[in-house]
């Protein structure tokens, strides 16, 4: 944890309670929230720019509609708005829940809490988890739904792309084994974060989301107009300008052991600010929950040797249960060396 961080908690932990009581200074200070009407210039023609030396890349020409965008983050904004009566129903540390409403990273392990509240859906095998998913705003789900469909197709798209770039699968996937492969991914897993920044009185003192990677294959993130992600580069913190509309892909630990660090997972955080608050939504792809995540046996040779250990989500949920998930740490304790 950094000093800043550290003192942030002297500092604001009184506001911090405050704000979890559900007082928040959005309700009383009568900031503008995000505005909701944006316009997303998405051409028709799919234009996947992934390189596999970029550890995040903003993808833009996805085909996904306008509307089913600017609809998710719309109604991820007025989940946000309710009473905390209604947000409450879905507060929990039980990590297996298809639906968990919460603050900070990992509220019953960080010491000080980030400036950031969550709702995260787990979005598959959808017949199931849907009845358990928010009913308030009444067209939650429907948004929700459309919009968590859209990204698992491009998703699966991208992964057609990645794995004709490790030379794992053939374009024309004329091969069984390509086939059964994505097939697997069909069967993947989803998990949808919608993340809620809310202004914070004194943001050089906290962050909305400390340094850490994704633990899945990839994220599709899609942030609103207020700039906040950072993404690290050598030594840098780089921050993602948002661009209406348009994903930032981000590598998580999964393809990186997958592709035996042929890809790199992405080191982000997240910066708040005293303005105005901020929506993201990321959306989690893996291989099903119960598969054995490891480096693709056809990338590995006498020359080039397996460096990561076979992990899988219960190993993950052990180690964020137990010990500080961030900075890439999971992933460090799957490395060979
Ligand atoms: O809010 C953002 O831009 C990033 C969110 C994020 O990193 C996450 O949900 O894992
Ligand atoms: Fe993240």
């Amino acid at each position: 944890m950094s000093p800043s961080l550290a003192k942030s908690g002297e500092r604001l932990k009184n506001e911090i309670e405050d704000y979890h009581k559900g007082v928040k200074y959005l309700h009383e200070s009568g900031i503008q929230r995000v505005p909701k009407k944006y316009i997303f210039p998405i051409s028709e023609r799919p234009n996947y720019a992934i390189n596999g030396k970029q550890q995040a890349s903003k993808l833009v020409n996805h085909g996904i509609p306008e509307e089913v965008i600017r609809s998710m983050v719309d109604v991820g904004g007025r989940f946000f708005d309710l009473p905390l009566v209604e947000r409450e129903k879905y507060m929990t540390t039980d990590m297996t829940t298809p639906v968990r409403y919460g603050t900070s990273f990992n509220q019953t392990k960080d010491g000080v809490f980030c400036w950031r509240d969550f709702l995260k859906l787990v979005c598959d095998p959808l017949p199931d988890v849907l009845p358990h998913w928010p009913s308030s705003p009444s067209d939650f789900r429907e948004k929700t739904v459309a919009y968590s469909k859209e990204t698992k197709f491009l998703f699966l798209k991208l992964v057609e792309a990645i794995l004709e770039s490790l030379g794992i699968a053939t374009k024309n996937k004329t091969k069984i084994d390509d086939e059964e492969m994505l097939q697997e991914f069909e069967d993947g897993s989803q998990l949808m974060a919608v993340n809620f920044y809310p202004p914070c009185p004194d943001p050089d003192l906290t962050l909305g989301m400390p340094p850490h990677s994704d633990y899945g294959f990839l994220t599709l993130l899609l942030q609103d107009e207020v700039e906040g992600l950072q993404v690290k580069c050598n030594e840098d913190w780089v921050t993602v300008q948002p661009i209406p509309g348009a994903f930032v892909v981000n590598v998580g630990d999964h393809l990186e052991i997958f592709s035996n660090g042929k890809y790199k997972s992405v080191l982000h955080r997240v910066l708040v600010n005293s303005l105005k608050s901020r929506i993201s939504v990321a959306s989690l792809h893996s291989l099903p929950f119960n598969s054995i995540v490891k480096p693709s046996p056809i990338l590995i040779s006498e020359t080039n040797p397996k460096r990561y250990k076979d992990t899988n989500f219960a190993a993950f949920l052990e180690y964020i249960k137990s010990c500080d998930s961030t900075n890439k740490s999971f992933l460090e304790t799957r490395k060979l060396t």
